[in-house]
């Protein structure tokens, strides 16, 4: 276990020890409040190009499985085996644990960093980076180690030389090379495509769960290929990088709106569907990261907990409506914390999307019915035969 730093562009710098690979990682750096599930973050795409630090202060004890990864299907994730593709770029812990303990692990967290090639850091004061992260913003970052540690002012040379997450195009390097299907559990009921933009395992599991057969596409994908699969609605995933780059996303988001299919979206496919509906995005100061973030959906009043990680956000406040050129449309949720948009709804049509993961892998359940909503809008366009 060698010397390890932990550098912010800003010139801050928390040493400790190496913690999986050695060497150097560069990225983002941004922190999660999960006390659970690192798995699923590590393994999760939308965290391509992010150094994550981890506020639980004891991270490892249930070691690594087969089963809990959220890449399976995304780009190079076959290279990773039945173990999945850590997605992250560095991860920076507090502690490791000493025993890995659980009936369904393979070998430790640690371990599978080494096998991955992935930089991490253990033994910082994760209390004091997380309050400078909240209060200077998420930031550049690079973790050093073996012999990549150099003096301070070599290190912040290639943290400061590495592109801003602000503009970063990144879906395209995570999404899956080529389609695929999972079939449903039970009668098949409805046939969706989900546009891979870097799609977490457990979304099409939810569907599939509830009948859907799902074609899984690449972020490449045309309106053409779409309709040629015949669904009956349409699925955008989650993804890493800014959603203002996602031009060619929003303009298929326009045509299938255009084409009155039912759409569904989760996180950046909820900012690509506010932006086909004209909205406009920002990045955040340190954004939502974690498994325990409120949000109100205002056609109920109800707040849900869930589970959150993103760094932009889409324009907008409780209760506004705004017209579209596919009808009016409202911000249909918020965050109960800082009233940021969390979801959008097409009010003249059958589309909606919410910032957060109602997947929840790892996370509370409580947002699940979004899923059986979005059945029901399958369903009842059925009905109508305008599909
Ligand atoms: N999980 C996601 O889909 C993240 C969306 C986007 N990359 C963001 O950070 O806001």
């Amino acid at each position: 276990m060698s010397e390890a730093a932990l550098v912010l562009e800003d010139g801050n710098v928390y040493r400790g020890r190496s913690f999986g690979a050695e060497g150097q990682t560069l990225g983002e750096a941004v922190f999660s409040t999960g006390m659970t599930g690192y798995q699923e973050t590590l393994t999760d795409p939308s965290y391509h190009r992010q150094i994550v630090l981890s506020t639980a202060p004891q991270i490892g004890n249930t070691g690594w499985n087969n089963e809990d990864s959220e890449s399976y299907g995304s780009n190079g994730a076959e290279d990773a085996g039945p173990a999945g593709k850590i997605w992250v770029a560095g991860y920076v812990i507090r502690e490791s644990t000493r025993a890995t303990s659980n009936w369904r692990s393979t070998g430790s967290l640690e371990d599978e960093l080494v096998r991955q090639g992935i930089v991490g850091i253990q033994g910082i004061d994760t209390r004091a980076a997380v309050r400078h992260l909240r209060n200077f913003g998420a930031m550049r970052a690079g973790v050093f180690s073996g012999d990549a540690l150099a003096d301070l002012d070599t290190m912040l040379d290639r943290v400061r030389n590495q592109p801003s997450m602000l503009g970063a195009n990144l879906a395209d390097e995570v999404s899956t090379r080529t389609g695929y299907t999972i079939e449903p559990e039970g009668e098949p009921r409805f046939t969706i495509v989900a546009v891979d933009l870097g799609i977490k395992t457990n979304t099409p599991r939810m569907f599939a769960q509830r009948g859907l057969r799902v074609h899984v596409v690449p972020s490449t994908v045309t309106l053409e290929d779409i309709l040629e699969l015949e669904p009956d609605g349409v699925f955008l995933s989650n993804g890493p990088g800014d959603p203002a780059t996602a031009n060619n996303a929003v303009q298929l988001t326009k045509s299938i709106l255009g084409q009155r299919l039912p759409l569904f979206g989760i996180c950046f496919g909820n900012q690509i569907l506010g932006r086909a509906l004209g909205l406009s995005t920002y990045k955040m100061k340190f954004g939502h990261r974690g498994i325990n973030i409120p949000v109100i959906d205002h056609s109920t009043g109800k707040v849900s907990i869930t589970a959150q990680n993103h760094g932009f956000a889409l324009e907008g406040e409780a209760g506004y409506e705004f017209d579209t050129p596919f009808g009016r449309a409202t911000i249909s949720h918020t965050c109960a914390n800082d009233g940021t948009v969390e979801g959008v709804r097409l009010l003249d049509g059958s589309a909606f999307s919410v910032q957060y993961h109602p997947e929840a892998a790892a996370g509370p359940h409580d947002a699940a019915y979004l899923f059986d909503q979005f059945i029901t809008q399958l369903d009842a366009t059925a009905k109508k035969g305008t599909v």
